[in-house]
């Protein structure tokens, strides 16, 4: 199959759990719950998208033939050293490309594979680390996983998502125009629920990418 990735790079994860870690992210392009073009952001079932995932312009980015040449990009941004190797495989919407044949290939050099997800698609086997994002208005059908990293604020009930098989629930504010409100929210919301712990976007914060 071949893979339509809009950038690969070198940073430190900035969100969830594995927050600070170094880590290569693999953008693949395209998501399920918006086109990716402003003019159709109001109409899409995600509308307060952060991120460019349209085409394969990006750092890196490109149309990959086999998981082989992909997964030997991906090291090869990592640099030396196989211990202690992360790939965040993000987009758009990942699990719309990711396969058995591309998570082999990461593990055969030495990564260990996390996934942000909205959850839409179940997740195929052999992923070490699974973020959850539920996006209100869509079907969520993966409903297990390591964390679960919900925007806030959007109409969930928390009672039904903590009651799903996840590690870990993560609150992080929608950035955006009224990110300082959001911000409040979610901090609010994790004084009256410990069950939950504040995500912050710190790659933002740090001007990393
Ligand atoms: C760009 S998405 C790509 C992965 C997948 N499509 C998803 O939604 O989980 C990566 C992460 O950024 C989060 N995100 C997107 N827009 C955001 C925003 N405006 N503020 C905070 N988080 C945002 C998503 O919820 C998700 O956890
Ligand atoms: N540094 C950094 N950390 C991130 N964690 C999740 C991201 C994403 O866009 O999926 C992201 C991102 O875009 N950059
Ligand atoms: S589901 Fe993820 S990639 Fe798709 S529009 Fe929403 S936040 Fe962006
Ligand atoms: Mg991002």
């Amino acid at each position: 199959m071949t893979y339509a990735v809009k950038e690969i790079f070198l940073t430190l994860q900035g969100e969830g759990m594995q927050s600070g870690s170094r880590a290569v992210f693999l953008r693949f392009a395209g998501c399920n719950l918006w086109t990716g073009r402003e003019e159709d952001r109001t109409k899409a079932i995600c509308q307060f998208c952060d991120t460019d995932f349209v085409g394969t312009d990006g750092v890196n980015g490109g149309k990959f033939a086999e998981a082989v040449t992909l997964a030997d990009k991906v090291a090869e941004l990592w640099g030396e050293g196989r211990k202690d190797r992360l790939v965040v495989i993000t987009g758009g919407e990942p699990m719309l490309q990711l396969d058995a044949d591309l998570i082999d290939a990461l593990h055969d050099r030495g990564f260990r594979i996390a996934v942000e997800s909205n959850g839409t698609i179940a997740a195929p086997e052999g992923i070490d680390w699974l973020c959850i994002s539920p996006k209100w208005g869509s079907e969520l059908v993966q409903t297990s996983g390591d964390e679960l990293k919900l925007v806030w604020p959007q109409p969930f009930d928390l009672d039904q998502l903590e009651a799903l098989d996840f590690a870990n629930f993560l609150i992080q504010p929608m950035d955006g125009e009224n990110v300082e409100e959001a911000t409040e929210a979610a901090i609010a919301l994790v004084m009256e629920r410990p069950k939950w712990r504040l995500s912050l976007q710190t790659h933002k914060l740090l001007g990393l990418a």
